[in-house]
């Protein structure tokens, strides 16, 4: 991916409460790896998405949100408390790993039974049971967490997580490695957490799946903040940034003579191997090409959009 220099992110209004989490210009780096870059966010209730192609930052982020990494420079704060070693922050936070740290010898209810007496509840069995209920685990309290799908793990550990009832839950990447039906169920669960006003955040390289699940999102991208606020407006200027698609038909240089009074065509170039098509518009375009082809006799072999990597769509996020 190409790193990008561009201080400013698309002015998006951020759509949020006052924020619960705030991370005031904090960077993070590694040796000489830069792996956040003067990131300010704020976020209040309801769910969140942070998405970003791998090796953005977002775990970085969310691992300096929960208290386990020191900023390198700037603030995180929970409800204005610094979260870094500030233990107290815990009893407003829950953070699900992206690593599963395995046990499986444990039924479901010894381990979130175990993370409620760590904290120190009043009533720790109480709790457990009101954890395992709120995931919809109670049939499953008794069994070994060896014996789980992938999806039933994620939702033992999103109780466990949650057992002290904490404002802030952090997820990272929590639908890797899902089916769409244990998927759809972790997407329930944390609108219904959000809908009861908790705090959530979770990472995702899938823009489709941040769709689904939240309205808002922050967008990072090698490490800086490319773009905040509400989900649509994000989305329309992903497509109608400008796409480049590879056409192939049965009379390429007919087609683009055809093609060149098309408005939605900012340039074409033509090939051996057919045509590459520069579209100003993704939508009118895909819309004009068949019709163009259809009028002129033309057999469409191929259409192919060739920028559509995450980091393409990203890096123009970056951009604009
Ligand atoms: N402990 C570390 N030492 C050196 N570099 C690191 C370390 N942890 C992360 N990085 C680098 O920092 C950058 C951001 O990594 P991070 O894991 O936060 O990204 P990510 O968006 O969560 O990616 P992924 O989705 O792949 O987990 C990457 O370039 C990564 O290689």
């Amino acid at each position: 991916m190409t790193t990008q220099t561009q201080p400013t992110a698309p002015a998006l209004p951020a759509d949020t409460a006052p924020g619960v989490v705030d991370l005031q210009n904090v960077s993070r780096w590694y040796g000489n790896v830069v792996a956040v870059n003067d990131i300010s966010m704020s976020l209040g209730a309801g769910v969140t998405g942070l998405l970003g192609p791998n090796g953005a930052g977002k775990t970085t982020v969310l691992h300096m949100m929960a208290g386990f990494l020191a900023p390198s420079k700037g603030t995180v704060t929970i409800d204005g408390k610094p979260t870094w070693r500030n233990p107290a922050v815990y009893r407003d936070l829950g953070l699900v790993t992206e690593r599963e740290a395995v046990h499986a010898f444990l039924t479901a209810e010894q381990f979130v039974l175990a993370c409620a007496k760590m904290q120190k509840l009043k009533d720790p069995a109480g709790a457990t049971r009101r954890a395992l209920e709120l995931v919809e685990m109670t049939d499953a309290a008794h069994r070994r967490i060896g014996t789980f799908s992938k999806g039933m793990r994620q939702r033992t550990r999103v109780a466990a997580a949650l057992v002290h009832e904490p404002r802030v839950l952090l997820l990272d990447e929590p639908f890797n490695g899902m089916d769409p039906r244990q998927r759809m169920h972790m997407m329930e669960l944390l609108h219904s957490l959000g809908d009861n006003g908790h705090t959530i955040l979770f990472s995702s390289h899938i823009l489709e799946e941040v769709e689904q699940v939240s309205g808002l999102v922050q967008v990072i991208v090698a490490g800086r903040l490319a773009a905040s606020g509400d989900f649509r407006k994000i989305r329309r200027l992903m497509t109608t940034r400008p796409h480049v698609f590879a056409v192939r038909s049965s009379d390429d240089r007919r087609l683009a003579v055809a093609l060149i009074a098309e408005s939605s065509v900012a340039g074409i170039e033509i090939e051996n191997g057919g045509l590459t098509v520069r579209a100003s518009d993704y939508g009118d375009f895909t819309r004009a090409l068949p019709r163009i082809a259809l009028d002129q006799g033309i057999r469409l072999h191929q259409l192919v959009p060739s920028d559509e990597s995450l980091e393409s769509v990203f890096s123009y996020l970056l951009e604009a």
